[in-house]
């Protein structure tokens, strides 16, 4: 890669909510790093861009686009990079088929995307797609492990202004379920890969026949990389979904089924229409090959379903059978628009929607908009039981009391694709009776599973210097704030096993050990909550998927949203890569926008993370006027606390532009005040002393057309120009950001 011609700081662009903050916010950005000559550029990792990268050959000239991701995903790996990363969508298949449409809709000749491929060239095209598909941004840029925490004037402004929190009842119903066994916690075996193992590795099939196929091989398993392999039987799966079904209805409660079919997009979206066939049930036995003959797919959900079964001859009788089941409440996406959660199996994703029943009480929400207790459905054990605990806590406990509370930082392991998070190319369904196995380069079976046809195997690998980084992070954090630290690691789990020899290892090794417990999830959930209820700190030192999970779960119990984290990811090449807020990409804030001109997209992740990257630029390139504007980055987010600047939900108060105007001011005002680098302080003066006269204008300026709609062009892919003047519409703020 050329280094020459990197900007000092790439700012990516991504989707939905905070690419329309970006519109707003990006520009003031590079007004105030121009004077100090550094560079902001972007790169395109959006959903629509990528669709776009990945198929030159059928678009125009003007229309093809670089591949971004590939760019950013090498430029991780060296010590220049420094990204500041915003939430991009992980694709489930109808969001990527709706992007296909939209893009066509505006001259893009892109190929379908082929649900069921059957000729070659249908499966090549497929494969490109699926590339995209789920989340196929993060793990290619997180080079790095993860460290998130609330700054600590966030979680002084959250325990000073206390966001609403539901009630919670000893006679609550709500509950996790999950699989008795056979699942993928149940099957796991795991080793660590020795010198005499490493090499080029191969996952096969042999079926009852003694056929062998090879579904993946030149598969590098290098030394001290920890190897797992499980699987789900799918017919455990269909049993336990049909009586938690059953189970729903005899507790009067509400179905409700939280998965993560974007990162896990192999296994999670075919649990998901393991689901949709349960709920179905009868209906899905007698019309079931029917409705696949229509192009309807249980896997896309059950909206897929029902738009099949619409197309089909018999649509009103198979309606009326689905009406006819006798079925509990579902919990919803949008009961207003009548969306369930099993319509898309990428709204309702677990790191998000199990903390928003937990802070609500543990209530969601039924068809009739009403709330009520609810069964959520966690298939698989793993992780499961840190939501069950949660749920016992505050059972027991009541609600945290957030104006109390301690603060949970993570530190996650999460670089060079680990854990489950990386698995999607070693996850496969069992195409018939038989064996898994992987085979070693040695050809040594290293581990073999006998699977049914359906059943869900995959193998996740983490390696061995990530392993060290993370255990060596988790000491720096603990050092740094001298907090409870623990390992949330299960003995009796084979993976987590194999990772505890590491972590004993190190910490005997560094002579840390008495500083540190290791708990498995449930039992460090319980302690932790008992911590931050006595008003203490803890640490989470978890692998990927918890590290996910909890990111958002104690933040949005302890500061109302994840947005609000600062999110680094220290990557191991030296670079730096700074990830704003821990949560998605809020789709229902676009439709809000489009629908009233509000967005309550909150930056706070975006403002955070900026100060960071400056100041990284400062620290790591020795650019002392990087130094300058972010510790006034710095001060510009005290003052966004402060005085309560963030964004409003409603529409007619102030919202995310209203947010960048006093970010900017408040930036422009300490660049103005401080004497570390007289030149800034000469070219800022006059621009802080114009954005306060100017105040009364924009204010009003920003808030001319709220409460109309909104048209940006687009939704995957807006129009630059018309999103401009949406989010940019202080003619006065213009003139003076320029
Ligand atoms: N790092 C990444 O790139 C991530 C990407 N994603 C992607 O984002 C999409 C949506 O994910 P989902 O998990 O549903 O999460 P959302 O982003 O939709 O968040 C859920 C809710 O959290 C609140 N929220 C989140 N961020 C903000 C913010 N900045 N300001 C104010 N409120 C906020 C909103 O609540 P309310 O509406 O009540 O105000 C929002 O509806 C998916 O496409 C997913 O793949 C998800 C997680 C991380
Ligand atoms: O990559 C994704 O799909 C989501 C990432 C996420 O939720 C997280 O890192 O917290
Ligand atoms: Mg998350």
């Amino acid at each position: 890669m050329a280094q020459s011609d990197t900007p000092d700081i790439i700012y990516t662009k991504v989707d939905e909510a905070p690419e329309l903050a970006s519109a707003s916010f990006l520009p003031i950005i590079r007004r105030f790093t121009a004077p100090a000559g550094i560079e902001v550029g972007t790169r395109d990792i959006s959903l629509a861009g990528r669709i776009i990268a990945t198929f030159p050959e059928n678009l125009t000239e003007d229309q093809r686009q670089s591949d971004d991701l590939a760019w950013l995903g090498e430029l991780v790996k060296t010590p220049e990079a420094n990204v500041i990363k915003l939430p991009n969508i992980s694709a489930s298949t109808p969001q990527l088929v709706a992007a296909i449409k939209e893009l066509q809709g505006k001259g893009y000749a892109l190929p379908d995307y082929p649900e069921e491929p059957k000729a070659d060239a249908e499966k090549a095209i497929r494969a490109r797609y699926d590339t995209i598909k789920g989340s196929a941004v993060n793990p290619v840029l997180r080079e790095g492990n993860s460290d998130r925490r609330a700054a600590k004037a966030v979680k002084n402004f959250a325990q000073a202004n206390p966001h609403s929190m539901g009630t919670w009842d000893a006679s609550s119903k709500t509950k996790v379920s999950s699989m008795p066994g056979n699942d993928f916690y149940a099957n796991e075996v795991s080793a660590t890969i020795t010198a005499a193992q490493a090499g080029t590795a191969r996952i096969e099939f042999e079926g009852a026949d003694g056929a062998v196929t090879v579904l993946k091989e030149a598969w590098p398993l290098e030394e001290g990389t920890i190897a797992d392999a499980t699987f789900m039987s799918a017919s455990a799966l269909s049993s336990f979904l049909a009586e938690a079904i059953e189970d729903t209805k005899s507790d009067g409660t509400m179905f409700s089924l939280h998965m993560k079919a974007t990162m896990m997009k192999v296994s999670d979206p075919i649990i998901f229409g393991h689901a949709v066939k349960a709920w179905l049930g009868p209906v899905w036995e007698t019309h079931g090959a029917a409705i696949k003959a229509a192009g309807g797919s249980p896997n896309s959900g059950l909206a897929d379903v029902l738009a099949a079964i619409d197309t089909m001859d018999n649509a009103a009788e198979i309606r009326a059978e689905i009406d006819a089941l006798e079925r509990p409440s579902m919990y919803m996406v949008d009961s207003d628009k009548g969306i369930t959660n099993l319509h898309v199996p990428s709204d309702v994703i677990i790191d998000a929607s199990m903390p928003a029943v937990i802070r609500a009480g543990g209530k969601g929400w039924d068809e009739t908009g009403a709330k009520g207790d609810t069964n959520c459905v966690i298939p698989d054990r793993c992780y499961a039981t840190v939501y069950d605990e949660t749920i016992n806590f505050f059972k027991a406990n009541g609600a945290l009391d957030v104006t109390t509370a301690g603060a949970v930082a993570n530190v996650g392991l999460m670089a060079q694709k680990a854990e489950e998070y990386g698995s999607h190319p070693t996850t496969f369904e069992a195409p018939g009776t038989g064996t898994m196995r992987i085979v070693l380069a040695n050809g040594e079976t290293l581990h073999a599973h006998s699977v049914e046809a359906g059943d869900i195997w995959r193998s996740c690998t983490v390696k061995k210097a990530p392993i060290e980084n993370w255990i060596e992070l988790a000491m720096d954090r603990q050092r740094l704030t001298g907090s409870e630290a623990i390992f949330w690691l299960d003995a009796n789990r084979a993976h987590d096993a194999q990772l505890i020899d590491y972590v004993k290892a190190a910490l005997q090794a560094a002579g840390v050990a008495d500083k540190f417990a290791i708990m498995a999830p449930r039992e460090a959930t319980a302690q932790t909550l008992k911590t931050i209820t006595a008003g203490k700190d803890s640490i989470a030192i978890t692998g990927n998927v918890l590290r996910d999970y909890l990111t958002d779960l104690f933040p949005i119990l302890e500061l109302g949203t994840s947005a609000k984290m600062l999110s680094i990811v220290k990557l191991m090449q030296g670079g730096g890569l700074f990830e704003t807020g821990a949560g998605g990409s809020a789709p229902k804030h676009v439709q809000q926008l489009h629908g009233e001109n509000h967005l309550r997209w909150d930056s706070m992740g975006e403002f955070c993370a900026l100060g960071e990257s400056l100041n990284f630029l400062a620290d790591a390139r020795g650019n002392a006027k990087a130094g300058v504007l972010g510790a006034a980055a710095e001060a510009a987010t005290q003052g966004i606390l402060d005085d309560n600047r963030s964004p409003s939900r409603k529409a007619g108060q102030p919202d995310n532009r209203h947010s960048h105007y006093w970010f900017a001011r408040y930036w422009a005002e300490a660049l103005a005040a401080q004497s570390d680098d007289a030149d800034l302080a000469a070219e800022f003066a006059p621009l802080a002393k114009a954005l306060a006269e100017g105040e009364a204008a924009i204010l009003a300026e920003l808030s001319e057309g709220s409460g109309a709609a909104a048209d940006t062009g687009g939704y995957f892919h807006n129009d630059d120009a018309k999103t401009a003047q949406v989010m940019r519409p202080s003619a006065t703020l213009n003139a003076i950001i320029g």
